[in-house]
């Protein structure tokens, strides 16, 4: 057979470039985005054997791993479709990729419900919430707040660079939310105005560290000061089952062209531009993390991890 990576589809390929670009973003979304990506591959492929469609399928999974490294979302959807390919035709490999890769999304739909019903038990009438970047299992909690009636406040930063504030401020208040945008830096001023900081996250590690957002975790130290509870909502496919195993999480670097244009940069002479995309905030400034599955205290999460992985962190594209 050819070589497998030549033999991955344009729908693919357009996935993979999305995710980059940030085109498709969020952790949740990267992930639905990927497995549907799979799915695309095992129907659109022509391999003739069983063989080459799961070589096919591992090629095509290391396209999407490929694009961002930090949100684990990512690599636990390429790991959940492609868990159990060992179907003798062609056929049933494509049935089981395309069962798992649907199964999958669904999953997802529902766990982010029921993560938004979880999270807003925690939100009474009148709170005021603030919070950083855009994230849909945050939203989740507030949509199941409002639909329970209760009216809320939001605080939004706008999230620098790339100012995914703007995405959240705009569909609190298309939820009927009160919606006060802030620069970043204006943050630790209001935090007295705020009941709860409700942030998402990219990944979970097992020590209970929120890798989220760049901002988050100077947002914690300043809410922790201030007595003001951060809350982490986050569903089980953000668990990072590497840092079982003592691994780390990777923080993404992106272009200097996302913090200041090129012409205004050469302005400035020799400086150097530094963007890291996240950064980690420590277990010791998150009050709880959300899941679909009920609230964790921070320190407790590695229980859920090793019911939810064992100690198994097989990446089965790696494989060839
Ligand atoms: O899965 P949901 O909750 O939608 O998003 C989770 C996180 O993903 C985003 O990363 P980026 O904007 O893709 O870099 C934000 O950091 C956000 O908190």
């Amino acid at each position: 057979m050819d070589d497998p990576d030549s033999r991955v589809v344009s729908e693919v390929r357009r996935t993979a470039d999305a995710i980059g670009s940030m085109e498709v973003r969020g952790a949740a979304t990267i992930a639905d985005a990927a497995a549907a990506a799979l799915r695309a591959q095992a129907e659109q492929s022509d391999a003739t054997t069983a063989a080459d469609l799961r070589a096919e399928l591992r090629a095509a999974a290391r396209t999407l791993d490929d694009t961002r490294p930090t949100a684990v979302s990512l690599p636990n959807a390429l790991r959940y479709v492609l868990f159990d390919l060992d179907g003798e035709t062609v056929e049933a490999v494509r049935d089981a990729a395309v069962r798992r890769a649907t199964e999958f999304c669904e999953r997802l739909e529902h766990a982010q419900t029921d993560l938004g019903r979880v999270g807003a038990n925690r939100l009474r009438d009148g709170d005021t919430v603030m919070t950083h970047c855009h994230s849909t299992d945050v939203l989740a909690c507030v949509e199941a707040a409002v639909a329970q009636g209760k009216s809320l406040s939001a605080v939004v930063k706008e999230t620098r660079p790339r100012m995914q504030g703007h995405i959240t401020a705009r569909e609190l208040a298309a939820l009927g939310v009160d919606v006060t945008l802030v620069v970043d830096s204006a943050a630790r001023r209001y935090l007295n105005d705020v009941d709860h900081v409700l942030v998402g996250a990219d990944s979970i590690a097992a020590d209970g560290s929120v890798i989220n957002k760049i901002g988050t975790s100077g947002l914690a130290v300043n809410a922790r000061d201030r007595g003001t509870p951060v809350v982490c909502a986050a569903q089980t496919i953000k668990l990072h089952p590497g840092t079982l195993t003592g691994h780390t999480v990777d923080i993404e670097m992106r272009e200097e062209s996302e913090v200041i244009d090129p012409e205004t940069a050469a302005t400035l002479g020799d400086v150097r531009v530094a963007n890291p995309a996240f950064d980690v905030t420590p277990p010791r400034y998150v009050d709880a993390i959300v899941t679909e599955r009920g609230q964790y205290p921070p320190e407790s999460i590695v229980v859920l991890m090793r019911e939810l992985f064992g100690e198994a962190t097989a990446e089965p594209w790696v494989e060839k």
